[in-house]
């Protein structure tokens, strides 16, 4: 699994009114990850922070890919747009300085992924709400992506529309691409995210699993040297905190998935670690729900 994006420590407040603290997590290519919380609870913030329209107050977006390429579609759709998709894609394009021809090559091949051939040349303004999400994706992926970040990609839409949108977001997780969306819809979340972290008091956490809810993780609190290098444990933490401490020391706290527990534990005794605590940390599905 490789890491594309690490959020550390982000703190934000909006005119001394704090909306997040202290959050972290990672992405991963290839990956769809949910953020949910109830109205207000910083998602659209969080999702802006990670697309690089918003700035923390402290904390650091780490890009591990350097030239990572990053998709993103506002909650808000433009409804009354008199183009067809490919006239406005053209122009979307154009104005971005895309040539011609790679331009026009990237609209037929996502007219074709999206499944929108037929409705080329019908103009936005009589298309479904579903249809006229899709022309928005569509032009966060004018140019190459990695990363796609979608505020809300189904809200409002019907049910049939809500379930096409998810076998096109599947697919282009089939192509490679990395999602972070925010959604209330369940239903979406069950059958196609592979994350869930949930926004609650101004804090993150996650939710493993909503295909196995028996799925346990631990939360460890540990501190350890500044010096030492946890590179080669990434692949089974999720960094929630950390912060510094006196002499060189680091205070972490992270979750590992309970079948990684003890490799994580003994690679941290084998770093002079000091653990500190060790608990459960997942929520069960009722716990969840209660959340947004
Ligand atoms: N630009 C801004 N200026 C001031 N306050 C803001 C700004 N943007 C967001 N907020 C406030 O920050 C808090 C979090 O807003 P945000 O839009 O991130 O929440 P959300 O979880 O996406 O909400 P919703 O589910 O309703 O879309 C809210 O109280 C909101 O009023």
């Amino acid at each position: 699994m490789q890491r594309i994006m690490e959020v550390q420590n982000i703190t934000k407040q909006y005119k001394g009114k704090k909306v997040l603290e202290n959050v972290s997590l990672s992405i991963y290519a290839q990956q769809i990850v949910a953020l949910v919380g109830k109205n207000g609870s910083g998602k659209s913030t969080l999702l802006k922070i990670i697309g690089g329209l918003a700035h923390p107050d402290t904390g650091v977006i780490d890009k591990h890919l350097p030239t990572l390429k990053i998709g993103y579609v506002p909650e808000v759709t433009p409804s009354h747009i008199l183009f067809t998709p490919e006239e406005y894609l053209y122009h979307m394009g154009s104005i971005n300085g895309m040539p011609k021809k790679p331009l026009q090559q990237q609209i037929d091949s996502l007219l074709e992924i999206f499944n929108m051939q037929e409705a080329r040349n019908t103009r936005i303004i009589h298309f479904s709400k579903g249809m006229k999400q899709k022309v928005m994706i569509m032009q966060a992926m004018l140019e190459e992506t990695d990363l796609l970040i979608l505020d809300e990609p189904l809200s409002g839409l019907d049910a049939k529309a809500q379930s096409d949108l998810e076998d096109t977001l599947a697919s282009l997780k089939d192509n490679g691409l990395s999602i972070v969306l925010t959604c209330h819809e369940t239903k979406l979340l069950e059958n196609l995210v592979d994350r869930v972290f949930v926004i609650h008091n101004c804090q993150v956490s996650q939710m493993n699993s909503f295909h196995d809810t028996e799925h346990q993780s631990n939360r460890i609190i540990f501190e350890i040297s500044s010096q030492t290098s946890l590179e080669k444990l990434l692949p089974f933490i999720e960094i929630q905190h950390q912060r510094s401490l006196h002499n060189d020391v680091n205070e972490l706290i992270v979750t590992v998935q309970q079948q990684n527990t003890d490799k994580v534990l003994l690679a941290l005794l084998h770093r002079n670690a000091v653990v500190k605590q060790l608990m459960p940390t997942n929520r069960t599905q009722e716990e969840f729900y209660s959340l947004f």
